[in-house]
């Protein structure tokens, strides 16, 4: 089921200079782009073989204000896995007793493709995002 790792998210206190730290190093990095319905702003690294995803909270109920508020320097905060089905991944995860968070319903991703999240707890501590490829 599991295709190539699509990006590793870290969550940044500080988003222009985590994306300076980033072009420093001559990599490609996106404009950074707000979505609302994640609670985030996020930053795209292109490296030749996957992406680093740079997130800082957006709006009052963001998923990751927790998390830098037990991580105030920032951290790593997934691994996104691309699925040839999002629904059948779905089922697949929860077939090994891993729960899937929210609904189950896929909202759409960072690259306009069906992603869904499954607990930190049921993947020995990290964070797994699926998207679809
Ligand atoms: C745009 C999109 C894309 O790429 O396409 C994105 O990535 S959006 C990226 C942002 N969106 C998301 O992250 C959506 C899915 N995430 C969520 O729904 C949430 O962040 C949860 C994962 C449920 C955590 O929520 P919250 O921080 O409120 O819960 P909590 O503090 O009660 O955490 C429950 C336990 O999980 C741990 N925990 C929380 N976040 C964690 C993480 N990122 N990695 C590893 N462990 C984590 C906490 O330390 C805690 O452990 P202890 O109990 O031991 O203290
Ligand atoms: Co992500």
């Amino acid at each position: 089921m599991l295709g190539p790792l699509n990006h590793v998210a870290i969550a940044v206190p500080d988003l222009a200079a985590a994306t300076d730290r980033y072009a420093q190093l001559g990599a490609k990095v996106s404009p950074p782009q707000d979505l609302p319905e994640h609670g985030v702003t996020i930053v795209f690294v292109e490296l030749p073989n996957t992406k680093i995803e740079l997130l800082h909270p957006l709006g009052a109920a963001s998923p990751i204000a927790g998390f830098l508020e037990k991580n105030p320097a920032g951290g790593i905060h997934h691994l996104c896995f691309e699925v040839a089905d999002i629904g059948a991944a779905a089922e697949t995860v929860r077939a090994t007793g891993a729960r899937i968070l929210g609904d189950g319903t896929p909202k759409i991703g960072a690259h306009g493709k069906p992603v869904l999240f499954a607990h930190p707890k049921d993947f020995h501590g990290a964070l797994v995002e699926f998207e679809e490829s």
